[in-house]
Order: structure tokens, then C-alpha cells, then sequence
């Protein structure tokens, strides 16, 4: 039985595999570099993310996972390369043939088209949920108040929090507060979202009800998801690809039976080593 339902699962993931094969990617970064200073932190990283792609990244502390997603949402500027999202450029356009840093008005038209979730909440603590949710519909969409309004409730009913609208920040647990902050990116209807280590700033308890409403969001949708993560289970059970990034660089990648039951390099097997080992001695 067991059996069975494992062949169920890897016949769908291959199936969800196999479709983004003829499409082409949402997201392609070609040999990204960036440096901070003296120090290089992305050295020539090549990735494509597909329309309704999960992609999980895992890796050691500091090996640049973050950045990457910043890079996306246009919060850092690359060094080197290029990303195109949804077949344009994001950093760069052309001008008379040559290939130019983008203005500000295409980052910010391309920004729109990327959502991102941090592990910590940055929600606006004067404003009441349904506030917190309608606020950027209302200001960077130009929708009207009943527009915002639907749409934030339909966001927020998705999340759980459906009976929370009138209640502040403050009145709320952090695992609900993670689940705002994701009704908020969510009701601007990206087309990637990033998720950064959402549950590390968590206790412990409210970790699993956060990871349920990501894996619902990401079961039911079209979106493509970048999923930055410690949380390996998670990794496993969302993702139908998964990135093992190490000092800047891909190291491995492949289906989550591959990087988690026939990893190649010692790298990851040592990374999956100390998880394995960090798991039983919590136990
Ligand atoms: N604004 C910055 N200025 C200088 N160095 C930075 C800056 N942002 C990141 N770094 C450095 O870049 C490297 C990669 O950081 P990044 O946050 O992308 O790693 P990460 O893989 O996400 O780590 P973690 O899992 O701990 O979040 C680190 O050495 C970090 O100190």
C-alpha cells in the first residue's frame, strides 16, 4: 500500500517534470555574478525556473541562496550576467542595439511581476489586516476599494485568517503574521513568488501551520515558486526540483529523490550528513 502511494508520487512528480519540458522558463539566470565589495558571492550561476515550477534551494549558511532571490525581486543588482523574467530582461535593456542598465520604470513595471516572503514579517503595525492586505492593490494596482477588498479576502481565506480582519499585528501569533505577509504578496497575483526561510524567525510550534498553507498554495497553483529552506521534509514534499548551492555555485540539483536518496557529491552528502545528524540528536 505504502508501496502504491509512493509510485503514485513519483509517476506525478515525473509527469510535472515532463510538462515543463516544451515551455519555455519564467525566470533564466545566465552566468550571474555578484560581489559585494572584495567579496564574490554568486560566481557564474546558471538557472531556469519553469511557469508552475516548485524549486527548493538548499545550502550552507552564507553560500548565497538569498541573494539570488534578491537578485530576482531587484533588490540587489547583479555584477555580471543577465536574468530574464517572463521573456524580458530585468536588469538590462536595450537602447539604440546596445544592452543598457534597465530605468526605473521597467524595474519597476518587471517588480510587479515577483513576489517575496522574508523570515521577518515587515507587516505595517498601524494598519489592521485587511489593511495590511488591501494597502498595495490599492496603491501600486490602482484598484478600487472593493476590488482590493475581494481580492484580499479571498487571500487572506486561503491563508486561514479569514476571521482575523479587523485584529493589528501586534494581537497576532507570528505564525499568523507570516500568514498576512503571505496573503499580501499573494494578492498582488505574481507570477513568482520567493520564499525566504519564512518559518526561522518562528517558534518551533507555529513552524508546521506556515509550511501547511505554503504546500496548499503551491499544490493548487500555477505560480512558479522559489523556495529558499533549512526545512529538508519541506524540501522533499514541495519541491519538483531541488538546488543544493554551495560558496556561490550549483553544486547538484535534481528531483528530491535524487538529491536526498542518490546524492553525487561529497558536498551535499556531508550537508544532508549534518541535518541527518542534527535530526536525531533533537529526538
Ligand atoms: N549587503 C551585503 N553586504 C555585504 N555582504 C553581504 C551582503 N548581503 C549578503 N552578503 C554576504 O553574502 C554571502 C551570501 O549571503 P546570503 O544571505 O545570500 O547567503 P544564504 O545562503 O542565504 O545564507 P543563510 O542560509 O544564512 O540565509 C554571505 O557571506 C553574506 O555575508
Amino acid at each position: 500500500m505504502q508501496l502504491e502511494k509512493q509510485t503514485e508520487e513519483l509517476d506525478a512528480r515525473e509527469d510535472r517534470n515532463e510538462r515543463f519540458a516544451d515551455v519555455q522558463p519564467i525566470v533564466k539566470y545566465n552566468n550571474i555574478t555578484k560581489s559585494f565589495g572584495e567579496l564574490e558571492v554568486i560566481k557564474g550561476v546558471d538557472l531556469e525556473l519553469y511557469p508552475g515550477e516548485k524549486i527548493a534551494m538548499i545550502g550552507p549558511s552564507g553560500s548565497g541562496k538569498t541573494t539570488l532571490g534578491r537578485l530576482l525581486m531587484t533588490l540587489e543588482e547583479p555584477t555580471g550576467g543577465t536574468i530574464e523574467l517572463d521573456g524580458e530582461l530585468l536588469w538590462h535593456m536595450e537602447v539604440k542595439g546596445k544592452l543598457v542598465r534597465a530605468d526605473e520604470k521597467h524595474l519597476h513595471r518587471m517588480r510587479g511581476k515577483v513576489g517575496m516572503i522574508f523570515q521577518h514579517f515587515n507587516l505595517f503595525p498601524h494598519m489592521n489586516v485587511l489593511r495590511n492586505v488591501t494597502m498595495a492593490p490599492r496603491t501600486v494596482l490602482g484598484l478600487s476599494r472593493e476590488e482590493a477588498h475581494d481580492r484580499a479576502i479571498t487571500m487572506l481565506r486561503k491563508v486561514g485568517l479569514e476571521e482575523k480582519l479587523e485584529v493589528y499585528p501586534s494581537q497576532l501569533s507570528g505564525g499568523q503574521k507570516q500568514r498576512v505577509a503571505i496573503a499580501r504578496a499573494l494578492v498582488m497575483q505574481p507570477k513568482v513568488m520567493i520564499f525566504d526561510e519564512v518559518t526561522s524567525a518562528l517558534d518551533p510550534e507555529l513552524v508546521g501551520e506556515v509550511l501547511e498553507v505554503i504546500k496548499e498554495i503551491a499544490r493548487e497553483g500555477e505560480m512558479a515558486m522559489l523556495l529558499i529552506t533549512h526545512e529538508m521534509e519541506f524540501a522533499r514534499d514541495v519541491a519538483d526540483r531541488i538546488i543544493f548551492g554551495a560558496e556561490g555555485r550549483i553544486v547538484e540539483q535534481g528531483t528530491p529523490e535524487q538529491i536526498f536518496e542518490n546524492s553525487q557529491s561529497e558536498r551535499l552528502q556531508s550537508f544532508l550528513g549534518r541535518f541527518a545528524g542534527a535530526a536525531s540528536q533533537s529526538l
